[in-house]
């Protein structure tokens, strides 16, 4: 659901501007195409409707004065309005809809469903949410296949879209020239999906009865998705499962998921540290990050919260939005650094539980992410106080400090939890080391010799 603190009043005051999530972006653009009936609500489970006539939003927005709720994407392009706008029922917003423009933003874009397509008769309609298996066959359907990709990794089982588009293409060139197509679609549970397939048969419009749509998932019940569902779990565990995916897959597709989720030897990853001010989270960081660099092939960067602090976010403070702001860049790198197949160690407080969690989800989307919680009690970093900054803040000299007049919530999802408050710096950091290593991202096959 949006929050009020999306929407950003604009001008007189009769205009409101509306930030649409992911999934709203994508139902709006299936509305836009028919797809989905214009009394839907967007972004919301599939088949929820307002009155013939009018588009919902899940919206917690005061609309009373306001003419056009003016629908924009992430870039602030406005894609569509919602004339008239009504709170139908708390957190429901509902308004005639008028396009504006068509995305541009987002992977595939350039290949996106057009009302061509849906007009046109196809003698097969399958939606990749999974990659099509060596031997599974759609021979029988000839050329004139239409393979669909969702646009949305809810879509794709967390295969970046533009690698699903290359396994497509592959699949397309197997079939003797098949016609990919990217489609603005995010699954959300099995009644809505089903729905939602339902809806997208009936947009094609050359058939006399709704179109039959394949939608190719692991949970298809077919083998090929029994066996892509067994790879896929193979793919986030140790070991290389290069084996399991030459069995299913075709040769060159065999290369795209490799590429994707290399085995953990070479996978990107994110290290966070997260605890209070004082509680060890640099100086492990900074020893782990010398030894990784000294003891094993794997390049590794360092972003210790205080140099973020100078360096690029320098000006922000700590009340809660700056610490977002602060924690999103770190984020964002470490996810480039991953995405690149490097290490990222990072020492920030990170105190909300949501950030930490957004973090994550930025930081798996290219490679893995392993939370190190420094739990130190917070008697003991008030006791070292580094820089007088608990002594400050007791003061009322420093204020949202965190654990003293600011929240810190502990973690439940750390892979790790040290207290260094019995512990030396190297048992701390061995602690670390260890896991890696038994974890299979730091192989001694691929060990310096030091
Ligand atoms: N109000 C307040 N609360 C917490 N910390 C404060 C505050 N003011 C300054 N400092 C110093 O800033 C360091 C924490 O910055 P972070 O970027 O790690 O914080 S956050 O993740 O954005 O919450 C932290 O450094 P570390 O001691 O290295 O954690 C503090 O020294
Ligand atoms: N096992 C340990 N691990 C890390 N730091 C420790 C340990 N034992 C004592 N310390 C001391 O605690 C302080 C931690 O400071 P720092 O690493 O800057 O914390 P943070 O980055 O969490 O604010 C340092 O003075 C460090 O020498």
């Amino acid at each position: 659901m949006m929050s009020a603190a999306d929407a950003t009043r604009l001008g007189s005051g009769r205009s409101l501007t509306t930030v649409l999530g992911a999934r709203a972006i994508r139902d709006l653009e299936l509305a836009l195409l028919g797809v989905l009936p214009p009394e839907q609500v967007l972004g919301a489970a599939i088949g929820s409707r307002v009155s013939p006539g009018l588009t919902g939003l899940p919206l917690e927005a005061p609309v009373d004065d306001v003419d056009t709720l003016l629908l924009v994407d992430e870039e602030q392009t406005p894609l569509a309005a919602l004339e008239s706008p009504l709170a139908v029922e708390p957190g429901l917003v509902a308004g005639r809809l008028v396009a504006l423009r068509r995305r541009e933003s987002g992977r595939g874009r350039d290949r996106a469903l057009t009302h061509d397509d849906l007009a046109h008769p196809w003698s097969k309609i399958v939606v990749l949410s999974r990659p099509l298996a060596a031997g599974e066959c759609l021979e029988e359907h000839g050329s004139d296949v239409l393979l669909l990709v969702p646009d949305d990794r809810t879509g794709t089982d967390g295969i970046p879209v533009l690698s699903m588009l290359t396994l497509a293409d592959h699949a397309a060139a197997r079939l003797g020239g098949a016609t990919v197509r990217t489609i603005p679609l995010s699954w959300r549970d099995p009644v809505s999906d089903e729905s939602l397939t339902a809806a997208l048969g009936a947009a094609f419009t050359a058939y006399a009865e709704p179109a039959t749509i394949t939608v190719l998932r692991a949970d298809d019940g077919t083998s090929a998705g029994a066996g892509w569902s067994r790879l896929r779990s193979r793919l986030d565990e140790a070991g290389d499962p290069i084996a399991l995916a030459r069995e299913l897959l075709a040769p060159e597709d065999v290369e795209v998921v490799e590429r994707w989720r290399p085995p953990r030897s070479r996978r990107g990853l994110v290290v966070m540290f997260t605890g209070l001010s004082g509680s060890g989270k640099s100086t492990i960081a900074r020893v782990l990050v010398q030894r990784i660099s000294h003891e094993t092939a794997r390049t590794v960067s360092l972003l210790d919260g205080d140099v973020v602090r100078q360096l690029i976010s320098s000006g922000l403070g700590f009340d809660r939005e700056s610490r977002l702001v602060n924690l999103r860049r770190i984020g964002w790198i470490a996810a480039e650094v991953a995405r690149h197949g490097g290490i990222a160690v990072c020492a920030p407080i990170a105190p909300y539980a949501e950030i930490r969690q957004e973090l994550r989800e930025m930081a798996e989307a290219n490679g893995d992410f392993l939370l190190v919680h420094v739990s130190t009690p917070l008697e003991e970093c008030e006791r070292r106080d580094l820089k007088g900054l608990y002594a400050k803040a007791r003061a009322g000299l420093v204020t949202e400090f965190t654990g003293i007049s600011d929240p810190y919530e502990v973690p439940d999802d750390a892979d790790l939890s040290i207290d260094t408050t019995d512990v030396s710096v190297e048992e701390a950091t061995q602690t670390v080391l260890d896991h890696l290593r038994a974890g299979g991202w730091l192989t001694t096959g691929a060990d310096r010799a030091h």
